[in-house]
């Protein structure tokens, strides 16, 4: 028997799916996972995912995308499952053919007769017995999609080609296997991955799993837990007091089982409540705390820095965003023995002697990565004096970053020379700037990859730019990204159109204006949305906790920062 966990990016197939062959292991069954842990069995397999999730090959098509992971699937099929089925093993498979037709008709909208034809013929006969659905709100799949990167130290790498179409393509293909398994239930288990432990559900998943290989009906599960989804409230839903109460209520809840996303959804929220929570979170998960504190430059956020330095340098590095203040100075001096290219990554714009003696000290430990990325906003001699180097190295992503807010013509043709290599590395060098061939580069990767063109247009107001987030927002959450913080009619029109099929991000793109009538309009509005979802509920406390705090923050006793030095 083929079973295949099948589920958006971040919905937990991986972890899943090898729970499970743990569990049926254990209970004494053969079982072959074709990718294990995460790692397919097949060295062909191997290569083509390479080869798919390579960023540098944008104008890879569709149709192409297609074939290869079907390529890759009949390897698999024909070198690991086939055999393993022969010889009566059950054989397991972290995605599978379905994942493919997923991606292809909802994602890419090619024609399903035609996709289905190619996916026939690449199965050989071979098809999976039952597929698991592991199905989540693809903005918490996003959000446990990040936390994994940092918990394994890959939160500041580039990412694949997956990611370049947008948020929204997850949510058709959610929608796409939805479907397919409703429309025939005998060949698929749908299990929703939130609120109950992954333990719990591998408990499910393996008992169901066992109950058809052996055809009996399965065990009743264990009573779940109590779900930590956020209660609807009908009225007043958009009043900072209530948001906050029910905020706090359903992160202690989730604190319990998943202490780093806990952490994540804390990230940049003011106050004291939520600087207590970061403080509780901070021993069990240093790493996202110390990320989640970018945005805070108050006195007890700096404590909890300095407690949090020894342990995560770099983390603590990058959870200073852009600050330059003096405390942020001296904690940056104190992380470059331990984090050289961190500690001065977010220097962006500053050209003073003292961040200059930092970018030395941090190139003289092989920090020159993050010097790169920090010259953002920089045009003088000594800055482009290094972006040659870096050049000269091959550091396309890093030069690009670094080339975000230079204007003039040199940072044209840097930036022109970087997009022969690594086109999406010269996009990231476009946030900020308004030349032509900027606004060309831009207008020209759209189609390929809408949704790094769409970050580099937030807070950008010009004309050309209105187009682009309106022909996206149909498609993908990041037109409203674009409009983070932006106070300008048709920035209202996109989140008054958009609120509904886009809530978490149409309150988190508000920004300061969540507090005004208009703003307040909208966080309501994406709460009628979406009353039960996590994000959304998150993203409206936190915009209006920011808002309020902009008004004026109350300073935290001097009780509090002491116990925030003792994580
Ligand atoms: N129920 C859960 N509880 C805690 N962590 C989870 C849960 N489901 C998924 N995760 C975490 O979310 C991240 C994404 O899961 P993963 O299995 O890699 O997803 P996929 O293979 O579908 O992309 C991983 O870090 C995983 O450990
Ligand atoms: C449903 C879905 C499938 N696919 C398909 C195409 C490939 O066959 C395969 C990509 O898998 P892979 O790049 O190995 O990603 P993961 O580690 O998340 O499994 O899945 C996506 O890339 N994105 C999706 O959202």
């Amino acid at each position: 028997m083929l079973v295949s966990f099948e589920g958006i990016d971040g919905s937990g197939k991986t972890a899943l799916s090898n729970l499970v062959c743990e569990r049926l292991r254990g209970a004494g069954r053969e079982v072959v996972h074709a990718r294990e842990r995460g790692v397919l069995a097949t060295a062909a397999a191997r290569r083509v995912r390479e080869l798919t999730r390579d960023p540098r090959l944008l104008e890879l098509s569709p149709r192409a995308e297609l074939f290869l992971n079907l390529a890759r699937e009949a390897q698999q099929l024909e070198e690991v499952v086939r055999p393993a089925l022969a010889r009566g093993a059950l054989c397991v498979a972290d995605r599978s053919l379905h994942s493919i037709l997923a991606l292809a008709i909802a994602g890419r909208g090619l024609p399903r007769a035609e996709v289905e034809a190619a996916v026939r013929a690449a199965s050989g006969g071979t098809w999976p017995d039952l597929a698991v659905l592991v199905d989540v709100d693809p903005d918490l799949a996003r959000l446990r999609k990040r936390v994994g990167k940092i918990l394994e130290g890959r939160a500041d790498e580039p990412g694949s080609r997956k990611g370049l179409a947008g948020h929204g393509l997850q949510v058709r293909i959610r929608e796409h296997l939805a479907a397919e398994a409703a429309a025939a239930p005998e060949a698929w288990l749908r299990v929703a991955n939130e609120g109950r432990s992954l333990e719990a559900l591998a408990d499910l998943v393996a008992e169901a799993i066992a109950a058809r290989v052996d055809g009996r009906a399965p065990r009743r599960p264990r009573a779940a837990p109590p779900t930590a989804r956020p209660r609807a409230h009908a009225a007043a839903q958009a009043e900072a007091g209530g948001l906050a109460e029910r905020f706090e209520a359903a992160l202690d809840a989730l604190a319990a089982r998943e202490p780093a996303l806990a952490a994540h959804l804390l990230a940049g929220i003011p106050g004291r409540a939520a600087h207590a929570r970061r403080v509780a979170l901070a021993a069990r998960c240093p790493a996202v705390v110390a990320r989640a504190l970018e945005g805070l430059s108050d006195p007890e956020s700096h404590a909890l820095r300095w407690a949090l330095a020894g342990r995560v340098p770099a983390d603590v590095a990058a959870g200073l965003g852009a600050d330059a203040s003096s405390e942020a100075m001296r904690l940056r001096a104190a992380l470059l023995a331990r984090a050289p290219g961190p500690a001065v990554a977010g220097l962006v714009a500053a050209d003073g002697s003292e961040a200059w003696a930092l970018r030395a000290e941090a190139l003289e430990r092989g920090g020159l990565e993050g010097v790169l990325r920090g010259l953002a906003g920089l045009g003088s001699e000594r800055a482009w004096a290094l972006r040659a180097e870096g050049v000269g190295q091959g550091l396309w992503d890093a030069v690009g970053r670094g080339l975000a807010g230079v204007d003039g013509a040199r940072a044209d043709a840097m930036r022109a020379a970087l997009a022969a290599h690594d086109g999406l590395a010269a996009l990231r060098g476009t946030v900020g700037v308004e030349s032509g061939p900027a606004r060309a580069l831009r207008e020209r990767l759209f189609p390929l990859a809408p949704k790094r063109v769409l970050r580099t247009l937030a807070g950008n107001a010009a004309p050309w730019t209105w187009p682009l987030r309106e022909r996206a927002l149909a498609a993908t959450k990041e037109a409203l990204d674009a409009v983070d913080g932006m106070d300008h009619p048709r920035a209202w029109a996109l989140r008054a159109e958009g609120v509904a099929r886009w809530p978490a991000t149409a309150v988190s793109s508000l920004r300061h204006l969540a507090a005004t009538a208009r703003g307040r309009e909208i966080v309501a509005a994406a709460l009628r949305a979406a009353p039960a979802s996590l994000p959304v509920l998150r993203n409206a406390h936190a915009a209006l906790a920011l808002a309020a705090h902009a008004a004026g923050p109350a300073p935290l006793p001097p009780a509090a920062v002491e116990a925030s030095c003792t994580p």
